[in-house]
């Protein structure tokens, strides 16, 4: 039926079994019925098409009322596919949005099943960026009306665009394209496949997903800000406590002097640096202390800790996902490397950075370049690294556990701390800097330290070195009774050799045999065979390994204790 009933005409016709029955007689009733019969039927035809108009009217208030309550993409696509399917019996073929620059059409959502599931030239073309000026959108973003292209007359007139030819060849006759506007500014385009074309539904769809569409961008752009604002505000907070303590470095003898002498060769730089030393050293002080002092002290310095994080979310910490990139993924996430862009990202403990990820993290450091889980877009990063290990990874190279590669990419200027019984010599000062710090920030006033408490801390081995001092100071202003720190209270040391001897001592050869598999099994992560299994490092093959754990009642509860 024609859209507008008013200028509707109806014909009468008639068929007769027998010449001659059309005589005047009947022709004259015909005549007479005719007009009141038109009548009847121009009413009918009116009323269906108010019917019609009231039956959109009523569903394009359904659409608005479910549209308003989507917040999110993934809710906006199901809304559309269901809302085009009912009423229109089609599918969504692809909406593409315009990208920050002006510049590229992205794909924002499509159904890979329009061409039939696993179309490859449907998938390629669907994901890929189109420039703002390629053919078709350019006539459809220009156009103020939706813009239906015959496809078969389009290729008669010369339009070679690929998209024409694939639209033939899928056996589609009429491609449907919108602009997505909202006011007078074109945020992205809409197409469908479709023979038979209601424009005034098409058109009210089209404003109302325009209009859900700018929200959601809207809504995420203000996210990712916000989550972006709220790291930054974490790692400026850390900065500041950092820069502190970067003024503050203290140590003065001929150790720490030649770790201020690499410091100051390197920090102009954007070198990548390697600082080795044992725990509570000051690595992330002197990682801080490079970063402060170097031309990308304007930005930030991120802080990631290789060992914190469970190995599945270390890839995500680093580089950031998409949403939906894996379960569990709600929300875009932006990973570190992105938000150290034009700063320093601090790797700490990454001697701890499992294998799998190893190979991820030498291809930024090679290219600089990466994409987050779950995203296809490769994103670029100025960043300067500087890591940390307590490990000796040239150690770790050697048994398997480390990536050579990537350890001749970090090993660039390595700079290595002293442990606190080798610069015995800074434990004075170290200790009178704690007590003013700690004083201060208690409120209690204790200021010195007798000579025999100070003689007793600098003839302490300092397994935890630095930080095991700053505690044990803080400890003991907390526990004085003057503003004299009479005596500390020093863990007793358990001479190395004498531990593995209390651990042997008295066992039979089997149960020793079984500990020292279980310790084994631990140090591996539980990994039996292969070059970083607990079977190579005790040199012997992977099946005896299984049949002597067997054989000893060994499970993963042992090693893997929950
Ligand atoms: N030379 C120093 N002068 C003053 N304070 C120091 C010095 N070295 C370390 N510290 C302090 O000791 C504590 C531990 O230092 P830091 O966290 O930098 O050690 P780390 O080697 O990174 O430790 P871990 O390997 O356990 O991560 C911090 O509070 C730090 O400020």
């Amino acid at each position: 039926m024609l859209p507008n009933a008013d200028l509707k005409k109806f014909a009468l016709v008639l068929f007769a079994d027998e010449t001659g029955t059309f005589d005047d007689r009947v022709v004259e009733i015909i005549e007479r019925i005719s007009s009141p019969l038109s009548g009847i039927v121009r009413n009918i035809s009116s009323n269906e098409n108010i019917q019609k108009k009231e039956k959109e009217k009523a569903f394009l208030l359904d659409f608005a009322e479910d549209i308003a309550a989507v917040r999110k993409k993934d809710d906006l696509e199901a809304s559309i596919s269901s809302v085009l399917d009912r009423m229109l019996g089609i599918r969504l073929s692809m909406i593409r949005v315009i990208d920050d620059a002006g510049e590229l059409l992205e794909p924002y959502m499509y159904d890979e099943r329009m061409f039939g599931n696993g179309n490859e030239e449907f998938k390629k073309q669907a994901s890929q960026k189109i420039p703002v000026s390629e053919v078709l959108s350019a006539r459809v973003l220009q156009q103020k009306e939706p813009v239906i292209f015959n496809i078969v007359e389009e290729e008669a007139k010369g339009n070679n665009s690929p998209y024409i030819k694939f639209w033939k060849n899928a056996g589609f006759s009429n491609a449907f394209g919108a602009a997505l506007r909202v006011g007078n500014k074109n945020f992205g385009t809409l197409w469908l496949m479709i023979d038979d074309i209601n424009m005034t539904l098409l058109k009210g769809l089209c404003a109302q997903i325009s209009i859900a569409i700018s929200n959601i961008l809207a809504n995420e752009k203000i996210w990712n800000y916000k989550q972006k604002l709220e790291i930054e505000n974490t790692h400026l907070h850390e900065q500041i406590r950092g820069l502190y303590n970067f003024s503050e470095i203290i140590g003065e003898g001929a150790a720490m002097q030649n770790v201020y002498h690499m410091m100051s060769a390197v920090s102009d730089s954007a070198t990548t640096v390697l600082i080795h030393g044992e725990t509570g050293t000051g690595k992330e002080l002197i990682a801080r202390a490079v970063h402060n002092a170097s031309p990308r002290n304007k930005k930030i310095m991120i802080k990631i800790n290789c060992a914190a994080l469970p190995p599945h979310l270390i890839e995500s910490e680093l580089f950031g996902h998409e949403k939906g990139a894996f379960t569990g993924a709600y929300e875009k996430r932006i990973g570190k490397f992105e938000l150290a862009h034009g700063g320093t990202l601090f790797l700490d403990e990454i001697g701890e950075l499992p294998l799998e990820l190893q190979v991820k993290m030498l291809r930024v450091l090679q290219e600089r370049e990466f994409e987050r889980i779950g995203g296809k877009e490769t994103l670029k990063v100025d960043v300067r690294i500087i890591a940390a290990t307590n490990r000796n990874l040239a150690v770790e190279v050697g048994a398997g556990k480390f990536r050579s590669d990537l350890f001749y990419r970090l090993n660039v200027f390595p700079i290595t701390l002293p442990p606190l019984r080798d610069r015995r010599e800074d434990v004075e000062p170290l200790t009178r800097f704690f007590i003013t710090r700690y004083s201060k920030k208690t409120g209690i006033g204790v200021n010195s330290i007798s000579p025999k408490a100070l003689s007793d801390l600098e003839n302490y081995s300092w397994p935890g070195n630095i930080r095991e001092l700053e505690h044990l100071i803080e400890r003991s202003i907390l526990l004085s009774s003057s503003s004299t720190i009479q005596s500390v209270h020093l863990p007793k040391v358990i001479p190395e050799d004498a531990i593995g001897h209390e651990v042997y001592m008295g066992q039979t050869l089997e149960e020793i045999e079984r500990f020292h598999i279980i310790e084994m099994l631990k140090s591996c992560k539980g990994k039996i065979s292969g070059p970083t299994g607990a079977a190579e490092v005790l040199g012997i093959p992977p099946s005896t390994l299984h049949s002597k754990m067997k054989k000893l009642g060994i499970t993963r509860a042992d090693y893997f204790p929950v």
